[in-house]
Protein backbone atom coordinates (compact mmCIF):
# COMPACT_ATOMS: atom_id res chain seq x y z
CA UNK A 1 0.00 0.00 0.00
CA UNK A 2 1.49 3.19 -1.23
CA UNK A 3 2.00 6.10 2.07
CA UNK A 4 2.01 9.55 1.31
CA UNK A 5 4.49 12.29 3.09
CA UNK A 6 3.95 15.98 3.45
CA UNK A 7 6.79 18.20 4.37
CA UNK A 8 7.60 21.51 4.87
CA UNK A 9 11.04 23.85 4.84
CA UNK A 10 11.90 27.25 5.38
CA UNK A 11 15.60 28.51 5.05
CA UNK A 12 15.40 32.46 4.28
CA UNK A 13 18.22 34.83 4.48
CA UNK A 14 16.84 36.39 7.41
CA UNK A 15 16.71 33.00 9.52
CA UNK A 16 20.55 34.08 10.01
CA UNK A 17 22.36 34.51 13.30
CA UNK A 18 25.78 36.19 13.00
CA UNK A 19 27.12 35.11 16.45
CA UNK A 20 30.24 34.98 18.12
CA UNK A 21 31.53 31.67 20.51
CA UNK A 22 33.82 29.30 20.62
CA UNK A 23 34.26 25.75 21.30
CA UNK A 24 35.89 23.13 23.41
CA UNK A 25 36.65 19.89 21.78
CA UNK A 26 39.27 16.64 22.34
CA UNK A 27 38.79 17.07 26.29
CA UNK A 28 41.33 19.64 26.80
CA UNK A 29 41.33 22.29 23.95
CA UNK A 30 39.44 25.31 23.26
CA UNK A 31 39.00 27.02 20.17
CA UNK A 32 39.56 30.85 19.87
CA UNK A 33 37.16 33.52 20.04
CA UNK A 34 35.65 33.87 16.54
CA UNK A 35 32.02 34.12 14.70
CA UNK A 36 29.61 32.76 12.04
CA UNK A 37 26.90 33.50 9.97
CA UNK A 38 24.98 30.99 10.97
CA UNK A 39 21.95 29.84 8.82
CA UNK A 40 18.90 27.73 10.02
CA UNK A 41 16.48 25.94 7.67
CA UNK A 42 13.74 24.38 9.74
CA UNK A 43 11.67 21.24 8.42
CA UNK A 44 8.64 20.07 9.39
CA UNK A 45 6.82 16.53 8.39
CA UNK A 46 2.77 15.72 9.33
CA UNK A 47 -0.08 15.08 7.83
CA UNK A 48 -2.34 18.01 6.07
CA UNK A 49 -4.74 20.21 7.64
CA UNK A 50 -8.15 21.11 6.35
CA UNK A 51 -6.72 23.92 4.37
CA UNK A 52 -4.39 21.51 2.74
CA UNK A 53 -1.32 22.80 4.76
CA UNK A 54 1.04 21.28 6.85
CA UNK A 55 1.96 23.98 8.58
CA UNK A 56 1.61 27.30 7.44
CA UNK A 57 5.43 28.97 6.15
CA UNK A 58 4.49 32.26 7.24
CA UNK A 59 3.94 31.15 10.51
CA UNK A 60 7.23 29.20 10.68
CA UNK A 61 9.17 32.02 9.16
CA UNK A 62 7.61 34.31 12.29
CA UNK A 63 8.64 31.88 14.77
CA UNK A 64 12.16 30.97 12.99
CA UNK A 65 12.90 34.38 12.85
CA UNK A 66 12.74 35.42 16.08
CA UNK A 67 14.06 32.80 17.67
CA UNK A 68 17.22 33.33 15.15
CA UNK A 69 16.95 36.95 16.35
CA UNK A 70 17.56 36.13 20.00
CA UNK A 71 21.34 34.98 19.06
CA UNK A 72 22.06 37.30 16.56
CA UNK A 73 24.56 39.77 17.46
CA UNK A 74 25.37 38.14 20.58
CA UNK A 75 28.18 36.41 21.97
CA UNK A 76 26.71 32.45 22.57
CA UNK A 77 28.14 30.62 25.85
CA UNK A 78 27.05 27.47 26.58
CA UNK A 79 26.27 27.24 30.39
CA UNK A 80 26.57 23.41 30.96
CA UNK A 81 30.03 23.18 29.70
CA UNK A 82 32.11 21.32 32.34
CA UNK A 83 35.51 23.35 31.39
CA UNK A 84 34.91 26.36 30.64
CA UNK A 85 33.40 28.63 33.60
CA UNK A 86 30.80 30.76 33.19
CA UNK A 87 29.96 34.03 35.77
CA UNK A 88 28.05 36.85 36.15
CA UNK A 89 28.94 39.81 38.12
CA UNK A 90 26.90 42.76 37.96
CA UNK A 91 26.76 43.93 34.41
CA UNK A 92 29.61 41.20 33.16
CA UNK A 93 30.09 37.84 31.96
CA UNK A 94 33.54 36.46 33.05
CA UNK A 95 34.25 33.12 31.32
CA UNK A 96 37.42 31.36 32.02
CA UNK A 97 38.85 28.02 30.37
CA UNK A 98 42.03 26.89 32.10
CA UNK A 99 44.16 29.99 32.23
CA UNK A 100 41.96 32.03 29.65
CA UNK A 101 39.89 34.57 30.67
CA UNK A 102 36.90 36.75 28.63
CA UNK A 103 34.59 39.41 29.78
CA UNK A 104 32.24 40.44 28.29
CA UNK A 105 28.65 42.77 28.56
CA UNK A 106 25.95 40.62 30.20
CA UNK A 107 23.92 42.54 27.59
CA UNK A 108 26.03 41.31 24.70
CA UNK A 109 25.82 37.62 25.72
CA UNK A 110 23.46 34.84 25.26
CA UNK A 111 23.72 32.21 28.18
CA UNK A 112 22.74 29.06 26.59
CA UNK A 113 21.39 25.94 28.38
CA UNK A 114 23.89 23.82 25.82
CA UNK A 115 27.19 21.76 26.63
CA UNK A 116 28.91 23.28 23.43
CA UNK A 117 27.64 25.86 20.76
CA UNK A 118 28.34 23.11 18.14
CA UNK A 119 25.84 23.62 15.14
CA UNK A 120 24.51 20.26 16.70
CA UNK A 121 23.29 21.98 19.54
CA UNK A 122 22.11 24.92 18.53
CA UNK A 123 20.21 23.44 16.30
CA UNK A 124 18.72 21.29 19.12
CA UNK A 125 17.84 24.41 21.07
CA UNK A 126 16.39 26.04 18.30
CA UNK A 127 14.10 22.79 17.63
CA UNK A 128 13.27 22.47 21.36
CA UNK A 129 11.92 25.98 21.61
CA UNK A 130 10.40 25.83 18.72
CA UNK A 131 8.40 22.82 19.72
CA UNK A 132 7.39 24.51 22.77
CA UNK A 133 5.88 27.14 21.07
CA UNK A 134 4.36 24.99 17.88
CA UNK A 135 2.49 22.65 20.70
CA UNK A 136 1.43 25.81 22.97
CA UNK A 137 0.38 28.63 20.80
CA UNK A 138 -0.76 26.84 17.77
CA UNK A 139 -1.90 23.05 19.00
CA UNK A 140 0.80 21.60 16.20
CA UNK A 141 2.92 18.73 17.06
CA UNK A 142 4.66 17.68 13.67
CA UNK A 143 5.24 14.43 13.43
CA UNK A 144 9.21 15.17 12.62
CA UNK A 145 10.95 18.08 12.81
CA UNK A 146 14.37 19.38 11.35
CA UNK A 147 16.29 22.22 12.24
CA UNK A 148 19.62 22.59 10.35
CA UNK A 149 22.49 24.89 11.65
CA UNK A 150 24.90 25.74 8.44
CA UNK A 151 27.85 27.29 10.20
CA UNK A 152 29.25 27.94 7.09
CA UNK A 153 29.03 28.06 3.10
CA UNK A 154 28.78 23.90 3.15
CA UNK A 155 29.36 22.68 6.10
CA UNK A 156 25.86 22.00 8.52
CA UNK A 157 24.56 19.61 11.36
CA UNK A 158 21.01 19.01 11.64
CA UNK A 159 18.94 17.72 14.52
CA UNK A 160 16.12 15.83 14.34
CA UNK A 161 13.03 15.25 16.55
CA UNK A 162 10.17 12.44 15.86
CA UNK A 163 6.91 12.19 17.64
N1 LIG B 1 30.47 18.72 13.72
C1 LIG B 1 30.96 19.97 13.98
N2 LIG B 1 32.24 20.22 13.73
C2 LIG B 1 32.73 21.46 13.98
C3 LIG B 1 31.90 22.48 14.46
C4 LIG B 1 30.54 22.16 14.73
O1 LIG B 1 29.75 23.02 15.18
N3 LIG B 1 30.11 20.91 14.48
N4 LIG B 1 32.41 23.71 14.66
C5 LIG B 1 33.67 24.00 14.43
C6 LIG B 1 34.18 25.40 14.66
O2 LIG B 1 33.23 26.30 15.12
C7 LIG B 1 35.06 26.01 13.64
O3 LIG B 1 35.07 27.43 13.74
C8 LIG B 1 34.81 25.72 12.22
O4 LIG B 1 36.09 25.77 11.66
P1 LIG B 1 36.40 25.73 10.14
O5 LIG B 1 35.62 24.64 9.49
O6 LIG B 1 37.86 25.68 9.98
O7 LIG B 1 35.80 27.13 9.67
P2 LIG B 1 35.84 27.85 8.29
O8 LIG B 1 34.43 28.30 8.00
O9 LIG B 1 36.86 28.93 8.34
O10 LIG B 1 36.22 26.74 7.26
P3 LIG B 1 37.05 26.80 5.87
O11 LIG B 1 36.56 25.57 5.16
O12 LIG B 1 38.49 26.74 6.25
O13 LIG B 1 36.68 28.08 5.19
C9 LIG B 1 34.62 22.97 14.01
N5 LIG B 1 34.02 21.71 13.75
Amino acid sequence: MATERYTVRVTKDYLVFCSGHFITYDGDQCERLHGHNYRAAIELEGPLDPSYYLFDFVTLKNIGRRLTDELDHFMMLPTRNPHIKIKEVGPQVHVSYKDREWVFPRSECVLLPIENTTAELLGRYLAVKLLEELEQKHHFVPDVLRVEIEESFGQSATYEWRK
